[in-house]
């Protein structure tokens, strides 16, 4: 039995589950203060024989397992968490294996292995809600460097006619300054979910998702993108995102049929919970003992 997390910032799904992406049991808790939010994840796996224990996390984290703070959540926002060492507090606790990477790139784990990428060995996953971030699978591997990518921070050309300042606290206008749904609550002074019929809401996130799109497509060469998160439950975004990204590549790259290459979750909101099951399979397999 495998355990999994997926850290959000304003909640925490815990599961335990197997290997093949069955889930047998799981909850939601709050995201409050370390001491709190992970007292009810240790509660709650106590009761299950796990072996392994698969984190996705909001970020930045450090995924580096070199450096003396790997585990650890690092220069969030949300300040309780800063610092917090995420992977050595559940060993602390389960003296198991733990695997540990970013929210995104768990959820695109998850939809390579069951999702709308099965079968593929790469596929871009991007999450557009409260922030936006990116993870992917390149060549059949989670996507690391120096660090897990930031992909949400790419700056984009504005519209001519958009005037909103942005909302990133770093760029201002990046893309998830000006793309994401806080942004969208304040550039129209309501939330999404109440600007369905305002077509020029739709046209507008479509116009800079577009934008991102296409320099994701030009560094990575994804065989399929994937677009989660709250926003991209407008399923209008999409006609408009077709629609500006071949004008912006303007027959440069060659792209497979936008309907089947950029699209929704195959595992719905379960891509990231999944995907943290196979981190959890990972590290198991990986502190195995070698039988010769
Ligand atoms: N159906 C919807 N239509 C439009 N916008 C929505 C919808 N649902 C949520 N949002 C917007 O998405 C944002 C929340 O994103 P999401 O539901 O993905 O939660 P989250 O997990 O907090 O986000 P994140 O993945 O960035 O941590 C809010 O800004 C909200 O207004
Ligand atoms: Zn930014």
């Amino acid at each position: 039995m495998l355990g999994a997390i997926e850290a959000g910032g304003t909640k925490f799904v815990c599961a335990v589950g197997d290997e093949s992406g069955r889930i047998i049991e799981r909850i939601q808790i709050p995201t409050t203060v370390p001491e709190e939010t992970m007292g009810s994840v240790i509660t709650f796996f106590k009761k299950y024989p796990i072996q392994a224990v698969g984190i996705g996390s909001f970020g930045p984290i450090d995924v580096n397992t070199e450096s003396p703070t790997y585990g650890s959540i690092t220069s969030t926002p949300k300040l309780a968490w800063k610092d917090f060492p995420f992977v050595q507090t559940m060993k602390d606790n389960f003296s198991v294996p733990v695997g540990f990477n970013t929210d995104v790139n768990a959820a695109a784990l998850g939809e390579v292995t069951f999702g709308a990428a099965k079968g593929l060995d790469s596929c871009l996953y991007i999450t557009i809600g409260t922030g936006i971030g990116a993870g992917a699978i390149v060549q059949g591997n989670l996507l690391q460097g120096l660090s897990h990518p930031e992909m949400g921070h790419l700056l984009v050309r504005r519209h001519p006619k958009d005037t909103y300042k942005g909302k990133c606290p770093y760029h201002h206008d990046c893309f998830e300054g000006l793309a994401a749904g806080p942004a969208i609550e304040e550039r129209w002074g309501e939330k999404g979910i109440n600007l369905v019929d305002r077509e020029e809401v739709w046209d507008l996130e479509g116009y800079y998702i577009a934008q991102a799109l296409m320099q994701y497509i030009l560094i990575l060469s994804p065989k399929k993108i994937i677009l989660g998160g709250g926003v991209m439950k407008q399923k209008q975004v999409f006609s408009y995102i077709n629609k500006y990204l071949p004008e912006l590549i303007n027959g440069y790259v060659c792209l497979p049929d936008l309907i089947d290459y950029i699209v929704s979750p195959g595992l719905g909101d379960d891509a990231g919970i999944t995907g943290s099951l196979l981190l959890a399979y990972q590290a198991l397999q990986s502190e195995k003992p070698v039988t010769s």
